[in-house]
């Protein structure tokens, strides 16, 4: 692979995935960065950009931002906060690909999509191509979303199923500057995986809590550690919900669904850091943390 920087027509740039809750934000990420991921938390020199997710080829690096999901529901301070990072992580980004689901534009998207900066380029992404079987219908749903906002462009995908990566992809990448790549092809540093790991149990409680999940939860990696001598990892995980019953909503009947999120977290984290994890995941209750301005000061929020 050449990133050599006599080659000019290379293009580096960042770029922010936004979007409701749902949509599939995070699934098109992951088929994004595909499985040559080199992620890092780490901090380009001149931006003030957290990144999450680096793809690499031959003709481009396109750099993904972290942008806490946007929270359109439920008002408090952890989701003011929260979304006040996500108005400043897409700020100075170079691209921001904006994620709805096929056949359904909500005010929740519209919310989204008021917030982003005016002057930078929204690439308008219809997730789940695979629930919408009429392409007719499809097609008048994207022709009247766009004359709702000013896209710079318009792609379908299916992150699930991996369909049109490579063709977003594509569509990203004359729309970022002409630059060297900014980080080498295989970076990864201790602190993205523990950010990862946090993830993954992020992703878990979401999918197995669905409509129950609490709205004030917060997940914390304890302790994260390498075994020098045989590579295993030991990572200690804090779900941390503001009520006892919704300690119990996660732990499920008889621990089955904590049980649950805890295995599949292990065996994905096994795969993404390609070693023996023992990993172990608790529940906390902090009562009234969400409202607490300064504990989220201390979570780093
Ligand atoms: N049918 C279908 N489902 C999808 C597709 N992409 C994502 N999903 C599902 O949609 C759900 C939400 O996906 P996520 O990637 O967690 O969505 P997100 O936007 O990151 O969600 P938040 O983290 O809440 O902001 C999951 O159950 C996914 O499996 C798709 O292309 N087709």
């Amino acid at each position: 692979m050449n990133l050599e920087s006599e080659n000019t027509d290379y293009r580096c740039g960042f770029v922010a995935i936004v979007g409701r809750p749902n949509v599939g934000k995070s699934t098109l990420m992951n088929h994004l960065i595909g499985q040559k991921i080199s992620i890092t938390s780490k901090k380009a020199q001149t931006t003030r950009h957290k990144v999450t997710g680096i793809y690499t080829d031959d003709t481009a690096q396109l750099v993904f931002v972290d942008t806490p999901g946007y929270q359109t529901y439920h008002r408090n301070a952890l989701n003011d906060r929260l979304n006040q990072n996500v108005t400043e992580a897409v700020h100075g980004v170079d691209v921001i690909v904006f994620v709805i689901e096929a056949l359904r534009f909500t005010d929740a998207d519209r919310t989204v999509l008021e917030q982003l900066p005016k002057h930078t380029p929204v690439v308008f992404v219809v997730n789940k191509l695979d629930k919408a079987k009429d392409r007719m219908v499809l097609a008048e749903f994207i022709a009247n979303a766009e004359k709702e906002y000013q896209f710079a462009a318009t792609e379908v995908v299916s992150a699930k199923h991996g369909q049109r990566i490579g063709q977003l992809i594509e569509l990203l990448k004359p729309m970022l500057p002409h630059s060297e790549a900014m980080y080498p092809e295989d970076m990864v540093t201790d602190k993205s995986s523990r950010f990862l790991a946090m993830e993954i149990v992020r992703e878990k409680l979401f999918r197995y809590l669905g409509e129950e999940l609490p709205y004030a939860m917060n997940v914390e990696v304890e302790q994260f550690e390498i075994d020098p001598e045989t590579g295993m990892y030991s990572i200690y995980i804090a779900v941390l919900v503001d009520r006892d019953n919704q300690k119990a909503i996660v732990i499920g009947k008889s621990g089955e669904r904590l049980k649950k999120i805890s295995t599949e977290a292990r065996v994905d984290m096994e795969t993404l850091f390609d070693a023996k994890v023992f990993l172990k995941v608790w529940i906390k209750v902090k009562s009234g943390w969400a409202d607490d301005i300064r504990f989220l000061n201390e979570l780093g929020l």
